[in-house]
Formats: structure tokens, C-alpha cells, sequence
């Protein structure tokens, strides 16, 4: 798992180190330049001769990227420093001229902003050092114009984040340098795993300076080991109902597809049984494609409730609503034929239109940005889609507190917010934005809760846990099925099996 912790944790756990002398941006500093090296190697071979700028501003990250600067420019590599700030690091700033780097002060020649600008692109690495953790908003003044400048062009590696993005809600309020390899220093920031600042990091490599930090991280992103540890393996006294069974209620006669991606999914990610509720022509589709599938009512162990459901009742629904909310108020408890008290659910496309106002943590709603909106307006938020977009994780975590569901906001990154814990997923090739992705997910974590049933009732942060492993395993199975071009989403529902296999085989290794 990677951890992020927010500024104020680093802060608190760099403090006592600090106080006691301990060299931290020194140990920064040559952590980066080790690393730039290496990526001079790999690109240019040698690493005499190339070029490097450094952006620096007028705060410790600069000081990070002038010592970096000044390191390289030991090993022979002809380093300029561009300052855009009338405040430099001066040990730093000193440090780099010693070791022969040359200097472009911007702040005081702020008219070679764009020309300055032509000289760095031709570089073969740009440090920015402009801001880290100290940021504060938008990028301002000369640094902002730089980058502005600067476009897309140069390759770039990041001084602890990319300079501007909001460092502990992933936000992009103003001109971000987008990063091809970020290097943070003592820990993971937010920022760096959330969208949309996600999307401006490149290759994360978090550099340990021996800061210890305690307390819980306040985002955190599963990889494929943390799934693959916790998956229920059928053991030789396990049967269909030990190993959880899965309440669909999905697809109608305008929808059907939903059904069937929603079910394969389910039955390919080793649901014991999946029980598929909705009508008969509907039911036929989805039998024909998956005969697993059971079509009697009876006992379940979670639900999975709305993929192509329609968000209100009338003739196109089928009677699916009905179904839907029979199945939300078992899932609470509320219907003993269904299950033996509480189960959890998967609410999914038209079923958050009919989920109540207030849920169980185990009910894990699955929006995308434009569904996320129309859940929030119902509780009173004034949100449109692109708000939601630009800052996924604020609106993930009000609707959990204004709905005490655990919410999935699906995405390129997917953000999921359950009781006191985050997550940010960033398992799946772009790809994968296709219709019916979202009910392959569905049917996926169906499958996962169904496996874990009575723990994610009794734990209130365990389906966010087990939510974010779903779209790991939705992000390796579409990664699997993608054969370096389109991907579509009945592929991703047949590559779990697969998909499974290898994270299981990854344990012993
Ligand atoms: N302490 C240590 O030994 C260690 C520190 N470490 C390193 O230090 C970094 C933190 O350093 P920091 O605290 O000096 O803040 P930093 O990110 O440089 O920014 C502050 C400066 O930026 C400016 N500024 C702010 N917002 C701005 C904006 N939007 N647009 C433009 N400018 C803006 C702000 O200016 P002001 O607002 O005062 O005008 C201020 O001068 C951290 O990320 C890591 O790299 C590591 O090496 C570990 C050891
Ligand atoms: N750019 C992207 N990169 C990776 N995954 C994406 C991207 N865009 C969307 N996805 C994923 O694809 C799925 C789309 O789901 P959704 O929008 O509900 O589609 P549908 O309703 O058609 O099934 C989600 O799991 C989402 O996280
Ligand atoms: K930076």
C-alpha cells in the first residue's frame, strides 16, 4: 500500500529532526540527484555533457533543487538555476554556484520570461523547485508565468510535488508544470495520488529521509499485494453459500446489457452463486450468456442494485425499482426472507436514485462524476459535474457524510471515502472508459463483498478496503484484456478469472 500524509503530519514529523540537526535536505537533495542521474543514464546514456534546469523559488524546495543542481553539476552536467522569486535559498543558491552552475535571475529580468522559457525546453531534465508542501493557491507571480511558458515541452522531474497542486486535496487551481517522474521526500502528500493533480505527477518515487510518521494516512492507494492477501480462497469445507451469493438487480428490456456484464462479472470473480432479479425476457438474456446463474429468489449475501436500471419508476422499468428497493431495505436488514439480517450493497447507476437518504456504511455507492452531482443536489448541494471534477475528493467525502454510505466516485482515478479512511485507485488503462465498465465494477465488487459479508457489516471502514480492491481488480483485468488498443468492457468481465490467478500466485513469490 502506498500511504499519503497530509502537510501538517510531515510538518509535525520533520519538527523534532529538524530541532535535533538532522541533515533532511541534504538527504533530499541527493536522493534527487541520485535519481536524475539515473534517469540521465537511461535517456541520454551519459550523463557528462547533458543539461539540466533548475526552477527554483524562494522556499525549501528551491533549496532542495539548488542542492540537487549543485550535485549534478559535480558529476559534470552543465546545470543552469532559474530563480523566480526575489527570496532564493541561500545555501542552497551558494552551493550551486560553487559547484560551477550558472544562474538566470527572472525576478529581476522578468521580460526574459518566454525566452528564458525556449532555453529550458531544449534541456534534457527541468527540476521544479518552484513550490512544495508551503504552497499556497494557484501558482503566482513569475513562476506562473514560467510555467505557463514552459507548456508541455520539457521532460521534467518534480521537487517533492508538482509545483501549485493543492498538496493535500489533489486540486489544480492554477498552471502546473505536469511531471514526468515526481521525487517526495519522507512520505506520499494527497495531492500526489488524488485527481486531477494525480494526472501532472508521471512516476512517483517517495524517497525516505527517516521521518516516522504515526496515525493513519489520509489517503491511501491498495496495490495489487494488499488485494491479493486478503482473497478468499475456497477451502475444502467451503459449498456455494460459504462462499457468498450475489442479489442482482440490473437491466430491463431498453437495458439488458447491463444485466449480463453485471452477472459475468459476478460469476467471473467466483461469486458462489449470483441470483439475478428482474424481468423475464431480461432474465433469458442474461441466462443465455452466463447458465450459472440462479433466477429463484432466496437468501444473499450482498446485492448489487441499479446497472442499466432507469433513475425513475414508469413503463420502461420493469418493475426493477421495486426489486430494487425489496433489495436495499434486505441489505438493511429490514426483510428476513432475504437475507439473515444485514448485508452489504452495491448501488450502482439507476439505483442511487432510490437509495434512502441516509444508508449503512456497507452500502457502497458507485457514482460517476455526473451521478455523484445528482446524489449531492438531492441533499441541498448547489454542485455541478465539472465542481465534482475538479475537486473528486471534497465531494466524495461530503456525500459520506451526508449519506453515511461508503462512496466510489469512478474515474480514470477512482476516490473512495468510507469511515475514516480514503482511497485513491489508479489501476486501469484509459481504455476503459467504454460503456458498461461501470457494471463490470459493480458485479466485481458484488462478488468481493459477498465473499467478506458479515466483516464489512460488522467493520464500518472495511468496504471502502474492499471497494478499492475492486478496482484494482477492474483496473489489472482491463489492463489484461487490453491488447494495447480498445478494450471492451465484456473482455474486462472475462479477464478476471486470470486476473485472480495472478495476484494468488503473486503470494507465494
Ligand atoms: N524543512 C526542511 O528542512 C525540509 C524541507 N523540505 C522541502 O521543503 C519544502 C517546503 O519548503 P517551505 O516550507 O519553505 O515551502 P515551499 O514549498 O518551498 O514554498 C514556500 C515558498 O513558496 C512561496 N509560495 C507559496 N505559495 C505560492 C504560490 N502559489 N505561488 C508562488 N509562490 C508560492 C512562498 O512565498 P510567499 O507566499 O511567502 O510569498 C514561500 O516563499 C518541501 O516541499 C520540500 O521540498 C525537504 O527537503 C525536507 C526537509
Ligand atoms: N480515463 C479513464 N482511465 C481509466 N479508467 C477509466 C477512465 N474513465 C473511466 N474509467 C473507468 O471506467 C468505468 C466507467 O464506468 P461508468 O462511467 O459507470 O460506465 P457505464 O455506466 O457505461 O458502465 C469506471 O470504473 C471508471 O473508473
Ligand atoms: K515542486
Amino acid at each position: 500500500m502506498i500511504s499519503a500524509w497530509s502537510v501538517a503530519d510531515v510538518r509535525a514529523a520533520e519538527e523534532p529532526l529538524l530541532a535535533a540537526g538532522v541533515p533532511l535536505m541534504d538527504r533530499a537533495a541527493f536522493a534527487l540527484a541520485t535519481q536524475v542521474l539515473a534517469d540521465l543514464r537511461a535517456r541520454r546514456r551519459s550523463v557528462r555533457g547533458s543539461r539540466v534546469s533548475v526552477l527554483a523559488g524562494a522556499g525549501n524546495n528551491g533549496g532542495d533543487a539548488l542542492f540537487a543542481g549543485a550535485v549534478l553539476a559535480r558529476r559534470g552536467v552543465a546545470v543552469r538555476a532559474v530563480l523566480t522569486s526575489d527570496r532564493v535559498h541561500d545555501g542552497g543558491l551558494a552551493a550551486l554556484r560553487a559547484a560551477g552552475g550558472r544562474v538566470v535571475d527572472l525576478a529581476a529580468a522578468p521580460e526574459r520570461v518566454r525566452d528564458v522559457a525556449a532555453e529550458v525546453s531544449r534541456d534534457d531534465v527541468v527540476l521544479d523547485g518552484l513550490v512544495g508542501i508551503g504552497a499556497s493557491g494557484a501558482l503566482r507571480g513569475r513562476a506562473a508565468e514560467l510555467v505557463t511558458a514552459l507548456g508541455e515541452g520539457p521532460w521534467v522531474v518534480a521537487v517533492d510535488t508538482p509545483s501549485g497542486i493543492g498538496v493535500d486535496d489533489g486540486t489544480v487551481p492554477g498552471p502546473v508544470l505536469a511531471a514526468d517522474r515526481t521525487v517526495t521526500f519522507g512520505a506520499a502528500k494527497p495531492g500526489l495520488l488524488l485527481p486531477p493533480a494525480a494526472h501532472l505527477v508521471g512516476d512517483l518515487t517517495v524517497v525516505d529521509i527517516g521521518l516516522t510518521l504515526t496515525g493513519p494516512p489520509a489517503v491511501r492507494r491498495l496495490e495489487p499485494s494488499d488485494v491479493a492477501g486478503t482473497w478468499p480462497v475456497p477451502g475444502a469445507e467451503d459449498h456455494k453459500y460459504t462462499r457468498g451469493v450475489v442479489g442482482l438487480v440490473a437491466g430491463t428490456a431498453t437495458f439488458p446489457g447491463a444485466a449480463v456484464l453485471a452477472a459475468s462479472a459476478a460469476v467471473r470473480t467466483g461469486a458462489g452463486m449470483v441470483r439475478y432479479r428482474g424481468p423475464d425476457a431480461v432474465a433469458r438474456t442474461v441466462l443465455a450468456a452466463r447458465p450459472e446463474v440462479v433466477t429463484a429468489p432466496g437468501r444473499v449475501q450482498s446485492w448489487v442494485i441499479g446497472p442499466g436500471v432507469p433513475p425513475t419508476a414508469d413503463d420502461a422499468d420493469d418493475g426493477q425499482l421495486d426489486r430494487g428497493r425489496a433489495g436495499l431495505a434486505a441489505a438493511r436488514g429490514e426483510l428476513a426472507g432475504l437475507s439473515r439480517g444485514p448485508v452489504p450493497a452495491v448501488v450502482d447507476a439507476g439505483g442511487l436514485s432510490f437509495v434512502a437518504e441516509s444508508c449503512p456504511p456497507w452500502f457502497v455507492l458507485t457514482p460517476h462524476a455526473g451521478e455523484l452531482r445528482t446524489v449531492l443536489r438531492r441533499h441541498g448541494e448547489d454542485v455541478h459535474r465539472a465542481d465534482v471534477e475538479a475537486a473528486p475528493l471534497t465531494w466524495a467525502r461530503r456525500a459520506h457524510e451526508l449519506t453515511g454510505a461508503t462512496i466510489l466516485l469512478k474515474g480514470a482515478v477512482t476516490v473512495v471515502v468510507g469511515d475514516g479512511v480514503t482511497y485513491a485507485q489508479a489501476d486501469a488503462p484509459a481504455w476503459l472508459s467504454t460503456a458498461g465498465a461501470g457494471d463490470v465494477l459493480a458485479g466485481i465488487l458484488g462478488t468481493m463483498l459477498a465473499g467478506r459479508s458479515a466483516e464489512v457489516v460488522e467493520d464500518p471502514a472495511l468496504a471502502a478496503e474492499v471497494a478499492a480492491g475492486a478496482a484494482v481488480v477492474h483496473g489489472l483485468a482491463a489492463e489484461r484484456a487490453d491488447p494495447g488498443g480498445p478494450v471492451a468492457a465484456l473482455d474486462v468481465a472475462e479477464a478476471v478469472p486470470g486476473t485472480v490467478a495472478e495476484l494468488l500466485a503473486s503470494r507465494g513469490a
